[in-house]
């Protein structure tokens, strides 16, 4: 994402905004609109002066009707360009936000939910939205409206003016600590949004595991807490925004009390029109809305820091490098030296040395936590190297395009993922061009052939989160179709055949053992029985290599 400036709604989204033209466009349609809407008073003021008189000038009555539905037709047209902007800087944003996080560095979203990350990109985006657009609109036609009444009121009755001024002081001063308090409190809000959001995910997502446990009481124990902190900031904040509305509508009471008290006394002395007490009238209640606009906005911009200040901090999660460096070649070599890896406190790779794999089987051993799956991830450019280098035809990886890279491999994870999406869709994932007949052939391939029959040879079916469309171990020789549909010199496989009875297992590894003869296929067992169909057998432990095996020397 662009370099955020600051943490503040305006300078986070600044990239975001909307064009110079746009905005012109917003100021140009309500100045219309309150000029408008300012001008109506002086009109009305002039038609009542002279029906007082007993003089029907219906020129007036056209102007002044005139003046009214212009008004209203360019309020309609601001209020949809205003939130035109808001919805596109809230659209550009996301997208931004979306293509930023998918390409945030792994070991930095370890700590994120998935759940709660969303919400993000969603609910505390749409705090923005709302500045963008009608609180916008509401402080630009507020701004000029409470300006030109000032002005109109003190050319009318200068030391009135001053009274309605003291009294929308105190209004001012009552309101900044509230609008203040907005920006903490929202932060807390969407916290607690984005809170619930990850564990209503997680009670949804493990139902079956929930239920076979009795956890529902539990569960149910968790959501009444985590909605009662949701329901108490929820409610503090509507109460400080209400008392909003209340402060601004008493200071204008006030002032209108005033306003009328001495407007009467110089009507009876005379000094004073009943047309131009009308257009105070009017102007007084044109000014209940810009005041409350304004209000608003200020509070609400309150809260869109918080919102802002959430999302600076997504914005700055560190992305991977995908460009840098010269474009991978075909891998005829793979090297690992003295690679070291560590996350957080803990060495995961010591010192790991593995001499030049070419193509063939290597198969990769060592109880559980010695490091294989982060090994693979390395491979992968999942996890960054402590030190040492991986060297790719003798070339360090590190001066290599990631990207490119990661397009000359193929990875079947350990627990397969997929998405809630069609079959097709979990197939190609990635690939631009489709060919259905390829994908059927693949999963022909990898033993899917009666599956593909049973769900009658259906490509658009979807395959649902929980997934029960799948056995676990079809799930797996899914995920080594999704592999096979696109070309790759090195496949990195992490227990694949975990989850198959003998009989698949041994397609499966016939498959690979076809493969290996052209590509180099890295492997990660437990299975022994296995070994036997390897070329070479890597042994690690506590994060070290304990042993390289060649197949004669397994064998033997
Ligand atoms: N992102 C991470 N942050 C912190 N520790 C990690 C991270 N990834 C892996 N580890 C730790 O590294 C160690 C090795 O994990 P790894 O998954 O590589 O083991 P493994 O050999 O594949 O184990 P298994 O055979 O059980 O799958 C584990 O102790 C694990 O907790």
């Amino acid at each position: 994402m662009p370099d955020s400036i600051s943490k503040s709604v305006l300078g986070f989204s600044r990239p975001y905004l909307p064009s110079k033209r746009a905005f012109s466009g917003l100021m140009v349609l309500t100045l219309l609109a309150t000029l408008f809407e300012l001008g109506i008073p002086l009109i009305a003021r002039e038609l009542i002066d002279r029906l007082s008189i007993g003089n029907i000038d219906r020129m007036v009555m056209v102007i002044l009707a005139a003046a009214v539905i212009v008004a209203a037709i360019a309020e309609y047209f601001a209020a949809v360009h205003a939130s035109k902007m808001g919805l596109s800087t809230v659209q550009r944003l996301r997208f931004r936000l979306i293509g930023h996080l998918v390409n945030v560095q792994t070991i930095k979203l370890h700590d994120q939910h998935s759940s709660e990350l969303a919400a993000q990109v969603m609910t505390d985006t749409d705090e923005l939205k709302d500045i963008f657009s009608s609180d916008l609109a509401a402080l630009i036609g507020g701004v000029l409206s409470f300006v030109a009444v000032i002005a109109l009121l003190l050319w009318m009755e200068w030391r009135l003016t001053l009274v309605l001024l003291g009294c929308l002081l105190i209004g001012a001063l009552l309101i900044t600590p509230i609008a203040l308090s907005m920006s903490s409190l929202n932060k807390q809000i969407l916290q607690q949004h984005a809170e619930l959001t990850r564990q209503c995910t997680e009670w949804f997502r493990h139902h079956e595991l929930v239920k076979v446990y009795g956890a529902t009481p539990q569960v149910e124990e968790q959501a009444q807490a985590a909605l009662d902190r949701y329901y108490k900031l929820a409610l503090r904040e509507a109460r400080a925004l209400a008392l909003i509305g209340p402060i601004s509508n008493m200071m204008l009471m006030t002032s209108m009390i005033a306003l009328i008290a001495t407007s009467a006394y110089w009507i009876a002395e005379g000094t004073l029109s009943m047309g131009t007490f009308t257009a105070f009238l009017l102007y007084l209640f044109g000014l209940t809305f810009p005041l409350i606009g304004m209000g608003m906005f200020f509070a609400n911009y309150q809260k869109a820091n918080g919102a802002a200040e959430r999302l600076h901090a997504l914005a700055n999660l560190p992305t991977e490098n995908l460009k840098p460096g010269s474009a991978a070649a075909r891998i005829r070599t793979l090297r690992v030296e003295e690679a070291g890896l560590q996350l957080g406190e803990q060495q995961i790779l010591q010192n790991l040395t593995l001499p030049d794999m070419q193509r063939g089987l290597v198969m990769v051993s060592g109880s559980s936590g010695s490091g294989k799956t982060s090994l693979l991830r390395t491979l992968l450019g999942l996890y960054p190297l402590t030190h040492g280098q991986i060297y790719v035809n003798n070339q360090p990886l590190s001066l290599t395009q990631l990207g490119s890279w990661r397009h000359r491999m193929a990875w079947v994870e350990q627990e397969p993922a997929l998405f809630q999406a069609t079959v097709r869709d979990n197939l190609c994932l990635g690939k631009t061009q489709v060919d259905d007949a390829e994908v059927i052939q693949v999963l022909h391939k990898v033993g899917l052939a009666a599956w593909l029959e049973r769900i009658g040879g259906n490509l658009d079916m979807l395959i649902t989160e929980q997934n029960h469309q799948l056995s676990g171990g079809e799930k797996q020789r899914f995920a080594l179709a999704r592999a096979l549909v696109r070309p790759f010199d090195l496949l990195l496989l992490d227990e694949p055949t975990s989850a198959l009875d003998t009989q698949n297992a041994k397609q499966m590894m016939s498959t690979l053992i076809d493969l290996a003869q052209s590509k180099l296929v890295l492997m990660i067992s437990h299975d022994h029985s296995l070994f036997s169909h390897a070329d070479q057998i890597v042994q690690l432990e506590n994060g070290k290599l304990v042993n390289i095996l060649p197949k004669q020397a397994h064998l033997a």
